[in-house]
């Protein structure tokens, strides 16, 4: 209260200089007005904490109506101020009336002092608070609009990708499940942030989870969380991202990599749209919009027996189909100038990319698309000492392992070789390569560690 602003508001002038009297030595500022005709004029010009406001003004009329007039004008126009009505007819009716209209509390005349204090006290904390879960209410919104980053980000104009696009904005606004398909880095994931940012959601996050890297002795426990005590490394409540995600939207990346039993504990909770932490024996609802990718043939793995119909059917509402960089070849050329900016801002160079660099990266087959060619454009700028990216600054690595009789190496090199290359085609999507190569992530990631790739 010591550093509040209080503004009262009676026709009795007696009742002004008594309340001044007492609530002066407590607050910061204390103003007093005779007639709330110069309110705003008075909130405009000081940010009050709290509003003792009369209940009657016009003499001769004690309906209150005047008070819940001004009551409902002081919230609308400051909802972060407390108002305090004051009623002098001990008429509990109308003071609930004011307190269901908004105001913080009511006192009677006469009041008592102690307890006047505690009630102005009590409406000054809660202005505080008003103010600090706005001020936090704003910087969760500014956080997000920063997480959900820009349209400006998603680059493309070519009728292949429009197509795309339009199906995106159709589905925006729908809490319809969205199933991406497509190759490694055609932007499955920035489709699946676009959705997002332009749905009734985009005011709570989008929780991404890569299904390939999840473990399946934590997909529970990362998914659904867990409770305290629930098994030996359980040392607190844990949230899952399914919960993190409620009222957002929940991406699920790569979810073709889910194993038979984890699919049938997602689907559970699809169906239910309930939640139940590992360790916990209640239920939570949850309000979810799921978005799923793949690089995969769901309907080829549902016929193998490798992935259930009826969880295809659920994640499948809408199925967006992004096509690879080599069938909108009309893409490359603003994406490439796209990177070109974003790169030299970031490593602070001045430069452009030629006309016959642009014809070179426009004529290759992109087989890790857009994440390969961002990546040889950072490359290039990385390594460029001239003022311009020429066609010879972006070198596309002929397959050595498609000259095998001239190789030269040990096999152990040739083993090195064939990883780096694969990982390099796959832009380094390791899930991908393991797939590529027929060995297990652990496997990969135990060769990759070998040979220091
Ligand atoms: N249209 C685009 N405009 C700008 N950048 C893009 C576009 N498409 C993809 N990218 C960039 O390419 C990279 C790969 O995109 P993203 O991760 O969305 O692909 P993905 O299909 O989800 O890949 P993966 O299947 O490997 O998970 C990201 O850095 C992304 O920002």
């Amino acid at each position: 209260m010591k550093k509040s602003n209080i503004l009262i508001v009676d026709d009795n002038r007696s009742v002004l200089s008594a309340l001044d009297l007492l609530l002066s030595p407590y607050c910061a500022k204390l103003k007093c007005l005779s007639s709330p005709k110069t309110l705003f004029a008075e909130l405009q010009t000081e940010d009050y904490d709290v509003v003792l406001l009369d209940m009657n003004f016009t003499a001769g009329i004690n309906n209150g109506n005047e008070g819940i007039y001004w009551l409902n004008q002081i919230l609308e126009q400051y909802p972060g101020v407390s108002v305090v009505m004051i009623t002098a007819y001990g008429d509990v009716e109308l003071a609930v009336k004011a307190v269901r209209s908004g105001a913080t509390d009511f006192v009677l005349k006469p009041w008592d002092n102690e307890k006047m204090i505690a009630t102005v006290d009590t409406a000054c904390k809660l202005s505080q608070s008003k103010r600090e879960l706005k001020k936090m209410q704003l910087k969760e919104k500014q956080f997000i609009e920063e997480i959900n980053g820009s349209n400006k980000d998603l680059i493309g104009s070519s009728a292949t990708w429009e197509r795309a696009m339009k199906m995106v904005r159709k589905v925006a606004d729908t809490n319809a499940n969205v199933l991406i398909t497509g190759e490694n880095g055609t932007g499955k994931e920035l489709i699946a942030r676009e959705i997002h940012r332009i749905s009734k959601r985009s005011n709570k996050v989008m929780v991404s989870v890569d299904m390939g890297a999840v473990a399946e002795s934590l997909f529970e426990s990362e998914l659904f969380g867990h409770k305290k005590g629930a098994f030996t490394d359980a040392h607190s409540d844990r949230m899952g991202k399914i919960e993190a995600a409620n009222k957002g939207t929940l991406f699920l990346d790569e979810i073709g990599n889910l194993t038979m039993p984890m699919q049938a504990k997602l689907l559970s909770v699809l169906q239910n749209r309930m939640l139940t932490k590992v360790g916990d024996n209640q239920a939570t609802k949850v309000d979810l919009r799921l978005i799923c990718a793949t690089n995969g043939n769901l309907k080829q793995m549902v016929s193998e027996g490798n992935f259930r119909e009826d969880l295809l059917y659920r994640i499948n509402t809408i199925h967006i189909e992004v096509p690879p960089l080599r069938d909108r070849k009309d893409d490359i050329p603003e994406l490439a100038e796209f990177f070109v900016n974003k790169y030299a801002d970031k490593y602070g160079k001045d430069l452009k990319i030629s006309s016959q660099a642009i014809s070179k990266l426009s004529d290759y087959t992109w087989p890790g698309n857009v994440r390969e060619l961002q990546h040889s454009v950072e490359k290039a700028v990385i390594l460029s000492d001239a003022q311009q990216l020429n066609a010879g600054d972006f070198v596309f690595k002929n397959d050595d392992m498609n000259n095998v009789s001239n190789f030269g190496g040990t096999l152990e090199d040739m083993e090195a070789q064939l990883i780096a290359s694969a990982i390099e085609k796959h832009a380094g999507n390791l899930s991908a390569v393991s797939t590529q190569l027929g060995i297990s992530r652990q496997t990969l990631y135990n060769k990759i560690k070998k040979y220091g790739l």
